[in-house]
């Protein structure tokens, strides 16, 4: 059995201006207070893992622990068949420190001409962690599959959208309004998870 979540306020462990825009949006139904580990001021750790769920798991425990609060962490990435599922979690890190994500997506693109350009599926993976102060964790997945575009269409969401086509779409997700992007992506099926094992009461 899934630990229940039954506090009031949570943290969201999570540095990225568009998660948190994408999150602010899922929670708003459920009555629970967010506070954003940049306003309480918590550091953003090394993200050290091989695996979402690694990742996901060290960003919600450090920030559950810090804060001494419950904390979700949100650890995804694109990965691409063609690139055996890369950049995966090296997905923010090919953007580099300056979260250049047009030199990613022009990476991404000259990697897969550089693979044969025959396969362009790619899959949106997004881990939720949500962490207790004690160390408890549980953990959801969702995924979006797509494939990859060119040149990058759209202006909206953020990091890959501009390059992800959800599968049966004429739209990328950043060309997508911010709530058709919620009934399809990867953040919100693992959201949609969360509140099924871990908020939901029955
Ligand atoms: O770790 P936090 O602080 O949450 O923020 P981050 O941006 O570093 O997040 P990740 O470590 O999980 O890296 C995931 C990267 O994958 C990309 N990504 C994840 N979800 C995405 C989405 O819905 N649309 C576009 N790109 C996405 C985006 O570039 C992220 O920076
Ligand atoms: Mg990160």
């Amino acid at each position: 059995m899934a630990r229940k979540f039954s506090d009031e306020k949570m943290v969201l462990a999570s540095h990225n201006k568009g998660k948190l825009a994408e999150f602010a949006h899922l929670f708003r139904p459920h009555g629970i207070e967010i506070l954003s580990a940049g306003e309480l001021g918590l550091p953003e750790p090394e993200e050290t893992g091989e695996t979402f769920e690694d990742n996901a798991i060290l960003k919600a425990v450090a920030a559950a622990k810090a804060a001494d609060m419950p904390a979700l962490a949100d650890d995804s990435g694109l990965a691409a068949a063609a690139l055996n599922g890369a950049p995966g979690v090296y997905s923010a890190r090919w953007a580099g420190p300056e979260k250049d994500f047009t030199a990613a997506m022009q990476r991404l693109e000259d990697e897969l001409i550089a693979a044969g350009n025959t396969d362009r599926s790619a899959a949106f993976v997004c881990v939720l962690a949500l962490a207790w102060p004690d160390g408890h964790v549980e953990t959801v997945r969702g995924e979006a599959k797509g494939r990859l575009i060119w040149p990058p269409r759209g202006d909206g969401g953020f990091g890959y959208d501009p390059v992800f086509m959800p599968v049966g779409r004429t739209k990328t997700f950043a060309e997508m309004k911010p709530e058709d992007k919620k009934e399809i992506s990867h953040r919100a099926e693992a959201f949609e998870r969360l509140i099924k094992t871990c908020i939901a009461s029955e």
